[in-house]
């Protein structure tokens, strides 16, 4: 090894038994059972439902508490205690409201501590002390070590001195505090890393909220989805993924986020709206029940809506003309409308269009935007990429985020790996050059970051193929034919809307075909999974989301309220610990009041996906790999420096 290298490792390790106490715990760490992993997938916006989940670990909290204290607890007890370990400072007030004298909060008090540190050693059982540290309260980690270090069998003696401790905190006005940090060290220690396998954006009204929340997460990694790509390709100077993120803003009635939430400034855009636009039943917005909205507020959502999706049809058509290879002739779709008649001819047959609203369009050149349309989308790029929080959320997204990981031997992809319908990889010419499978994936990875890096750059390829990647017949995120959003507002026949789907999501149930695609990521396909989102699994008309005998699981969240009619529950969750994986199913989430009043948590069921022989240690994962490299980085330096 480079002696350069060593040298400078030395400095770090500058004593013998600084370099063997590494090795020692090193070694001491790839023998500890795995950390536990924990998927999800199209959050869509829903911060309250996605938090939920966070907390409660897919289940994982309530499962610790009932191991340690089904035998002393009635259920309600549990629900409570398990409500207060997600929930800490709001079930904290509601708890202490219903005590009226301080001699039996100060005894609730005593005895909640002193189950949060028993759950806390459970659950910390697996990990170094080092790591529980580091997942303690930071004002309290002394007391803390204190109260669990406790040996009962030895240290009798001690028990006035705990207890003086835990009385001392009471008396000093810190329990609350203690409980709340206990609390989140709980949640901190039940999840060790956390997967998000895409499309936090878009739908619901909180995406912000859940990138604030993962900026803050101890672990994690995501795998871009389709909508998070368009937000990203909006950043990173794409005008007509940037319409499309406003267009569907305007759709789900969440243009808070564009406005409040991001700080752009809509008034261009509301202004033409109302000078070229009027109400038009295909383009109100979509309310959920209880959302307050005035018709007034309605009328000019739905003004918005048409122009922002009539300038990202406009914008559609250049890209499609210049970039022959996306294949996308067909979606020029503008060109194929008879203004005169209102009609359309696509695919060989004629429809009437319904509810039109093209007084922006010249039938001469239908992509022309108009000036004040293209001072418009200009003012608001501007905008987009002025947005400081916007910038914020961007950079973590591209930070963390990838188009596909393989992490302890499994593949984490969004959507799919396009495939023909022999189940061969979907070749795409991209520059002269045909990429298929991972190759393309990586080429298709490798434009995004281009695209991001080069903001000023709007017309480029990398732009354009951020863009593919959001609609594309063969982008890895899209993976249907062709996106029907101009028939739905305008055709009325629905055979028109349907969105084929490519083959891989049907080949996936599979297990060869799983078996050829591990391969194709040089993962053990004897080991591995393929782990999607993306499409909605229909529980209710009896789909299985484990497929291919076990080498495919789809965990489309679900949380996305508008797909829950269809998919009959509100998504899995995927765990994976040292035994193995478990798919968790969860229900609607109604709200976290009603978790905090009711204790409701959301019914879980777990179907065990697979099952390790022998309890999987870190040795065998990919921090395992990193740690080994360390070992033998560290053992070389003993060698050169001490054992001569
Ligand atoms: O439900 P909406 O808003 O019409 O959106 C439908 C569009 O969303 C998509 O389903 C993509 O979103 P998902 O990634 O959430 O499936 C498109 O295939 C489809 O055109
Ligand atoms: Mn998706």
């Amino acid at each position: 090894m480079n002696t350069k290298f060593l040298d400078l490792l030395a400095q770090k390790y500058d004593s013998e038994e600084k370099v063997v106490t590494e090795i020692i715990n090193l070694e001491a760490i790839l023998n500890l059972p795995k950390g536990t992993e924990h998927f999800v997938s199209d959050l869509h916006g829903e911060y309250q439902a996605f938090q939920h989940v966070l907390r409660n670990g897919s289940g994982k909290v309530k499962e610790k508490i009932e191991d340690i204290f089904k035998k002393i607890l009635t259920e309600k007890e549990i629900k409570e205690f398990a409500t207060l370990v997600y929930y800490p400072e709001e079930k904290l007030q509601l708890i202490k409201n219903d005590f009226d004298n301080e001699q039996e909060l100060h005894h609730w008090y005593t005895v909640i501590i002193e189950r949060m540190i028993k759950l806390i050693c459970y659950a910390s059982s697996k990990y170094t002390r080092s790591k529980l540290r580091k997942a303690l309260p930071s004002q309290f980690v002394y007391i803390v070590e204190e109260l669990l270090y406790k040996t009962d069998e030895f240290t009798n003696f001690k028990e006035p001195y705990y207890t003086k401790i835990v009385q001392q905190i009471i008396t000093l006005g810190q329990a609350d505090k203690l409980i709340i940090g206990l609390a989140y060290t709980t949640q901190r220690l039940v999840v060790d890393h956390l997967h998000v396998v895409g499309d936090i954006y878009d739908r619901g009204p909180e995406p912000d909220k859940i990138m604030e929340a993962l900026i803050n997460y101890h672990s994690v990694d995501i795998q871009w989805g389709n909508h998070d790509v368009l937000w990203i390709g909006a950043f990173a100077g794409s005008k007509v993924c940037l319409a499309n993120i406003i267009r569907i803003c305007a759709r789900y009635n969440n243009l808070d986020i564009i406005e409040d939430v991001y700080g752009i400034n809509l008034r261009p855009l509301l202004n033409l709206a109302e000078k070229y636009y009027s109400d038009n039943p295909a383009f109100r917005p979509k309310v959920q029940g209880d959302e307050p909205i005035t018709e007034e507020e309605k009328l000019q959502i739905t003004k918005i809506h048409q122009a922002i999706a009539i300038i990202q049809f406009k914008l559609e058509s250049p890209i499609i003309k210049r970039r022959p290879n996306f294949n996308m002739s067909e979606r020029l779709l503008l060109e194929k409308v008879d203004y005169e008649n209102n009609e359309i001819t696509i695919y060989g047959q004629t429809y009437p269009l319904e509810n039109p609203c093209f007084a922006t369009i010249n039938p001469a050149q239908p992509d022309q935007l108009l000036e004040e349309e293209q001072q418009v989308i200009d003012k608001l790029l501007f905008s987009v990429q002025h947005s400081e929080k916007l910038a914020r959320h961007m950079n973590f997204l591209m930070k963390r985020g990838s188009l596909y990981l393989k992490y302890n031997g499994n593949l984490l992809i969004h959507g799919c790996i396009p495939l023909d319908e022999e189940g061969n990889m979907e070749k795409m010419i991209i520059k002269d050059k045909t990429y298929g499978g991972r190759e393309l994936l990586d080429v298709f990875e490798h434009y995004l970051r281009y695209s991001f890096a080069h903001p000023e750059e709007t017309d480029d390829l990398a732009t354009d193929m951020v863009w593919y990647l959001w609609t594309g017949e063969y982008s890895s995120l899209f993976g249907k034919r062709a996106m029907t959003t101009f028939e739905r507002y305008f055709i009325g026949d629905k055979t028109t809307h349907k969105e084929k789907k490519n083959p891989y999501y049907h080949l996936r149930e599979d297990e060869e075909t799983c078996r050829r695609l591990l391969n194709e990521f040089d993962l053990d396909p004897d080991q591995g999974h393929i782990i999607n989102g993306h499409t909605p699994v229909k529980e209710i008309n009896g789909e299985n989301p484990v497929k291919a005998n076990g080498k495919m699981i789809v965990i489309d969240g679900g949380f996305s309220k508008a797909y829950q009619s269809t998919t009959g529950i509100a998504g899995y969750t995927l765990l994976y610990n040292s035994f193995g994986m478990q798919l968790v199913a969860h229900q609607h989430f109604n709200s976290k009041e009603d978790v905090l009043q009711n204790g409701t948590d959301v019914l879980s069921v777990r179907r065990i996906v697979d099952k390790e022989l022998e309890r999987k240690k870190v040795l065998e994962t990919n921090i395992g790999e990193d740690l080994l490299q360390e070992v033998s980085m560290l053992n070389s330096l003993m060698e050169y420096r001490y054992m001569k």
